[in-house]
């Protein structure tokens, strides 16, 4: 099995959107990298469970539990994400709810299944925007904010989170240029091969989420779009 490292594509199921069971076996059999399972509004500890018995039951890929609401945490999965909010307003998206999970959770956390993710959300109307309160920051913010996520957090993730809408490629790569050991994770709006590869260019990782159900041949095709890159 790959290590997170040497992932460059991932798929992000949202636990409150249906999926038939075609679409999810063409989507774990892509050759994606592995499978996120997460999302902001209403998931439910049932809507995971059911993703990841379906995953599960005849699949392989790498699962990931990105956790969003401390109800829908549950046992079974490879990895789990936990997203720090860097740009939000309330310390308590950053740090507060994590440190209170910690506390209750500390004896069950396994370190090497875990990675704190440093969130950097940029497109205002996504749901996790608000729902974080969170700020939309400069360009000179963002790459201040990946120096912390590398060099004050010492974080294994950065996340530019663009959840919805197709980012800015040029902020990316400056971003990039900041970071040598944390991972950069890019996510928002990427429908098609091109996107991907754009994209892909400067990320370390590339994740596509809405597009699985919208169009998911095209969302297929950006799979093989980044595997040489
Ligand atoms: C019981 C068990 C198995 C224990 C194992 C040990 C373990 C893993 C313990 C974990 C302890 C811990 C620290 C948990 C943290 C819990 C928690 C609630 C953290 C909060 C994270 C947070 C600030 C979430 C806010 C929202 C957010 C940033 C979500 C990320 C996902 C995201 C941006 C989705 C994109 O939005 P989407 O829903 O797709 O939007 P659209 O619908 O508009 O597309
Ligand atoms: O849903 P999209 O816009 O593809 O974004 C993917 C992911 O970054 C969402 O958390
Ligand atoms: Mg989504």
């Amino acid at each position: 099995m790959k290590t997170i490292n040497e992932w460059k594509h991932i798929f992000k199921l949202d636990p409150a959107k249906e999926i038939s069971d075609e679409d999810l076996d063409l989507i774990c059999e892509s050759g994606t990298d592995a499978i996120i399972v997460g999302g902001t509004d209403d998931v439910t500890l049932d809507g995971v469970l059911d993703l990841l018995s379906r995953i599960r039951r005849s699949h392989t890929v790498p699962c990931v539990l990105e956790i969003s609401n401390e109800e829908a945490l549950t046992p079974g999965f490879d990895y789990y994400f936990i997203p720090m909010v860097l740009n939000s307003k309330e310390k308590k998206f950053m740090m507060d709810i994590q440190h209170k999970a910690i506390k209750e959770y500390i004896d069950m956390m396994e370190y090497s299944e875990i990675f704190f993710e440093g969130y950097c959300i940029l497109n205002e109307d996504a749901k996790a925007f608000t729902h974080t309160n969170s700020y939309l920051p400069d360009k000179d913010d963002v790459k201040a904010y990946a120096y912390m996520a590398e060099h004050v957090f010492h974080l294994p993730i950065f996340y530019v989170e663009y959840s919805g809408t197709y980012g800015e490629p040029e902020l990316v790569k400056e971003v990039k240029n900041e970071l040598d050991k944390t991972l950069l994770f890019y996510g928002g709006g990427i429908e098609n091969p091109e996107q991907a590869k754009e994209m892909k260019e400067y990320a370390d990782v590339i994740i596509v989420g809405n597009s699985i159900y919208t169009d998911i041949k095209k969302a297929l095709k950006t799979v093989e779009a980044v595997k040489d890159k």
